[in-house]
């Protein structure tokens, strides 16, 4: 959906929200979506370290502070607002390092719609905007002691630079030679249970008498490195992520017989006899549970494990293959505090600089193949850079062919309206 740009309002209407104080607090954005008026820069009330935002709906007047879920972007003294599909708005800052200068904050989109209802309040999430898309997830699931963490380590091992473990969360207490943050983040129940209300979580289950859970940082910081997340995780976390946006690659694990399984669960000698009746019971329920149709892409059979880790490698196209340690990263923008900005159907046209100074650099930003979004990252975005010359396009891409061609289309866009507004 096309649109004007957001305007940026040192005016703002009526009455300022209490504790915003636009002479202290610097920059501030004004963005208006349906009936509902943002306010967004200074700082947040509780916590002086990220942005604040506040919300005034016209059928009722006066301002609200939302529940800001996500992760919260820093203030920053310059702002710009772009309102994507009336249900969030990209928000871009001027003064930032080029891996947190593009965010979005979701307003109205199916996550926010859902808090919304849970919560009875105002509700608004933040997401951070990511250049380049990650590489699909793999969710491996099995019985306990059917060999995933051992195949997981075989691939972590020979491919260190394709793959990331997403380190799960969970409530039991640590086996001799785990450690925290490596192996799982060891946590309370108490302070689990409050950061899954708190949305922080893409999936949790009870699972032999203790909680585990995958947060959504787990996967993010794996796909931040440009690596493919690894999950392990039981049946019902399988369930959960295949609900969620989440696209990831399904695969179940299944022992050859069950006595094999019984046989390798007492050799590793990690859980007591009482646990590993336990995780015997519930193995004959996840095996029956697997057979749901659609949840799992991919059966194997972890009996002789060389044969299984050649069949898990060729099922993830590894086969023979040597590890290429892949440099080239999405170009990043320095974007500067005097920029203006250009909305063009799912097209964002940054020119760098000043009204009164012609030389310019030129972004545009590509947000029609957004994926994800709050409570993680926003990822998909794409662009593509440029140099402008006085009198035309001088193309200097830090990316690929296919960009370069892209960037010279810019020339033929037609802006309409009132033309970009610079930036202060
Ligand atoms: N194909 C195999 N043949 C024989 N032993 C195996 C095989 N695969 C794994 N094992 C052994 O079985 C035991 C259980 O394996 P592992 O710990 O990897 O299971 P798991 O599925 O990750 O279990 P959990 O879900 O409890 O974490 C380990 O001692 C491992 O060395
Ligand atoms: N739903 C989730 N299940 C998880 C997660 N992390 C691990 N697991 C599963 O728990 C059992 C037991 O693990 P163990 O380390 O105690 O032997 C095993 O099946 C794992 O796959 C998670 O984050 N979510």
């Amino acid at each position: 959906m096309g649109g004007a740009p957001a305007f940026v309002a040192d005016d703002l209407p009526g009455d300022y929200p209490n504790g915003f104080d636009l002479k202290s607090e610097g920059h501030n954005t004004v963005v208006n979506v349906g009936n509902k008026t943002y306010l967004i820069g200074g700082t947040d009330h509780g916590s002086k370290s990220t942005i604040g935002v506040r919300v005034s709906d016209k059928r009722t007047g006066g301002w609200v502070t939302p529940t800001v879920l996500g992760t919260r972007p820093k203030p920053s003294e310059v702002i710009s607002a772009v309102i994507l599909n009336e249900d969030r708005i990209f928000i871009l800052k001027g003064d930032s390092s080029p891996d947190d200068c593009f965010w979005f904050l979701e307003v109205d989109t199916p996550f926010v719609q859902e808090k919304r209802k849970e919560f009875g309040t105002e509700v608004v999430a933040w997401s951070k905007g990511v250049v380049g898309d990650a590489k699909k997830p793999i969710v491996i699931s099995g019985p306990s002691g059917v060999g995933k963490g051992t195949l997981i380590s075989a691939l972590m091992k020979e491919f260190p630079s394709t793959f990331g473990f997403s380190v799960s969360h969970t409530t039991r207490a640590p086996r001799e030679r785990e450690q925290n943050g490596v192996h799982y983040h060891f946590t309370e129940r108490s302070v689990m249970a409050e950061e899954i209300r708190d949305g922080k979580f893409l999936e949790f289950a009870e699972v032999h008498g203790n909680l585990y859970g995958t947060s959504i940082e787990a996967v993010e910081v794996v796909a931040d490195a440009g690596k493919r997340c690894i999950l392990d995780i039981d049946v019902q976390g399988a369930r959960s992520v295949r609900a969620s946006s989440l696209e990831a690659i399904f695969i179940f694990v299944c022992p050859p017989s069950f006595e094999e399984l019984e046989k390798r669960l007492r050799a590793r000698g990690t859980e007591t006899e009482q646990q590993i009746q336990k995780r015997l019971q519930n193995a004959k329920a996840e095996l029956e549970q697997a057979k749901s149709q659609g949840l799992f892409d991919h059966m194997l059979v972890n009996d002789d494990l060389e044969t299984c880790y050649a069949s898990l490698k060729k099922l993830l196209d590894l086969d023979e293959a040597v590890e290429i340690i892949n440099e080239s990263s999405p170009p990043l923008v320095d974007l500067p505090r005097d920029h203006s900005v250009s909305k063009i159907d799912k097209k964002i046209l940054i020119s760098c600089g000043t009204r009164e100074r012609a030389s310019k650099n030129i972004f545009l930003l590509d947000l029609s193949s957004l994926k994800g979004g709050a409570p993680g990252r926003t990822r998909g975005l794409d662009i593509y850079t440029s140099d402008s010359m006085t009198n035309g396009i001088n193309v200097a891409v830090e990316g690929d062919g296919e960009h370069l061609h892209e960037v010279e289309v810019i020339q033929e866009y037609e802006i309409e309206g009132e033309g970009p507004s610079i930036m202060k």
